[in-house]
């Protein structure tokens, strides 16, 4: 039989896994994913085919491993999952890493990889800590199946140097890894391809201003097909808020918020470090320290619940404003289209009007019955513009990280 690609998206509450078929392109065979690992109990999405389930679970999951080795043997004792029935039905595993520092490119796990990953964890211990978990896991218990990490980082590498460069000690800076690296960029990657495609233009000569905004938000200025500019920094924190995360402030803000701000988290274990001001910064800021949740659909509602929710609304509006303006003068004005992708700009038509409206003097115009339907479920991009709109496109794209993961790893590697 042939084989499949197994793609793995680990984050610190939820562990997301797609099976593909070993082709290009990539078609998806089944999806399962476990969310509330830090809030249990547990829940479990699965759907193959025209099957979609959803069910609470009854066994004890309280770590991505754990998670990730429950949703293999979930899928490997599906009798109506034929073609992925056990490990042997596996070529690749595709792990998405946050933080791949100066990688350039997906690599494949050794070793000496493995060992250079390791060295990263100490800059990035609340974003690689979980998938790096899982991909010590398939080695040991694995061993025959090979593991490629994509880095969410790589995709931003050719950020030039002004821009990327933290005006401190040079010498400090270049000892430490000190600089901005960028995520979401295995998503960027599928929105660029996806849009380049939809508008019908090579992707070396696609400029794009892109949003991905989920429950943790960053921006992307694209020029000729390539990152120029991206929100989030040396770690995910910087840029636009989220739904705990702080987005930027004042840094000597976290000194005046607490005196402990340097000493180790109560969230620290004995392999992960992680001071107070990033405990702070990281998990206890954003939607949740505003209104209590992390849930952004309760918060972008036109009659909101609280002041409280209107303000978070407001905050986010304007901060991404303010971005959109500074990466239109960045790429000269010549951008082919604003792109709404992640779970908030795909599903929230009110932050998607309200952003337009905001940024009318750059030509940007919506189309209130496109936009309000939004995409369908097989559309990948929609146009939303209003049909008069000279300016910018304004597009959502449905991003897919497993897939473009898988998409790499087929067309590199068959
Ligand atoms: N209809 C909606 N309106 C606004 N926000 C929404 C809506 N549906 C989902 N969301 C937000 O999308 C977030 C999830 O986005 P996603 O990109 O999947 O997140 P993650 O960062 O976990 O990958 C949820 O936390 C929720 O706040
Ligand atoms: C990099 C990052 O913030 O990832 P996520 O949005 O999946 O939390
Ligand atoms: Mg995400």
């Amino acid at each position: 039989m042939p084989k499949s690609i197994l793609a793995v998206n680990a984050g610190s509450s939820s562990v997301k896994i797609t099976f593909y078929t070993f082709e290009n392109p990539p078609r998806t065979i089944a999806d399962a994913a476990i969310s509330g690992i830090t809030a249990p109990p547990p829940t479990l999405k699965y759907q193959q085919g025209d099957k979609k389930h959803k069910e609470e679970v009854k066994e004890k999951l309280s770590t991505p491993q754990d998670a990730f080795k429950y949703l293999l043997q979930r899928c490997f004792s599906d009798p109506d999952l034929s073609e992925v029935a056990s490990v042997d039905d596996l070529e690749y595993i595709c792990h998405r890493v946050v933080h791949g520092g100066d990688y350039r490119d997906a690599v494949e796990i050794n070793d000496e990889t493995l060992d250079r990953l390791k060295g990263l964890e100490d800059l990035a211990p609340l974003h690689n800590f979980s998938a790096l978990e899982i991909v010590r896991l398939c080695k040991v218990e694995l061993p025959k199946v090979r593991s490629i990490t994509f880095f969410d980082s790589a995709f931003h590498q050719t950020i030039p140097e002004a821009t990327h460069t933290y005006p401190i000690n040079q010498e400090i800076a270049k000892a430490n890894g000190l600089r901005k690296y960028g995520f979401h960029g295995i998503s960027y990657s599928f929105i660029l391809r996806s849009v380049a495609q939809y508008l019908n233009k090579p992707i070396e000569k696609t400029n794009l201003v892109v949003l991905h905004i989920g429950s943790g938000a960053s921006i992307c200025a694209i020029k000729d097909g390539k990152s120029v500019d991206t929100s989030m920094g040396l770690t995910p924190l910087a840029g636009l808020p989220g739904a705990t995360r702080s987005g930027s402030i004042d840094p000597s803000l976290v000194f005046h918020y607490t005196n402990e701000a340097g000493k180790l988290s109560p969230g620290s274990t004995s392999e992960m470090h992680i001071s107070t001001a990033e405990d702070i910064l990281n998990k206890q800021s954003g939607w949740k320290a505003l209104t209590g949740t992390t849930d952004f659909s309760k918060i972008a509602v036109e009659n909101p619940p609280s002041k409280a929710h209107k303000l978070a609304f407001d905050i986010f509006v304007d901060r991404i404003q303010g971005y959109i303006g500074s990466y239109y003068v960045k790429l000269n004005g010549e951008l082919d289209g604003v792109v709404f992708a992640g779970g908030i700009g795909e599903k929230s038509a009110l932050l998607r009007r309200t952003l337009v409206d905001k940024c009318q003097c750059l030509g940007l115009a919506i189309d209130d019955v496109a936009n309000d339907k939004g995409p369908g479920d097989e559309e990948t991009v929609k146009d939303i513009s209003k049909g008069s709109s000279k300016g910018p496109r304004v597009l959502v794209c449905q991003t897919n990280e497993q897939f473009e993961m898988a998409y790499h790893c087929a067309c590199s590697r068959r």
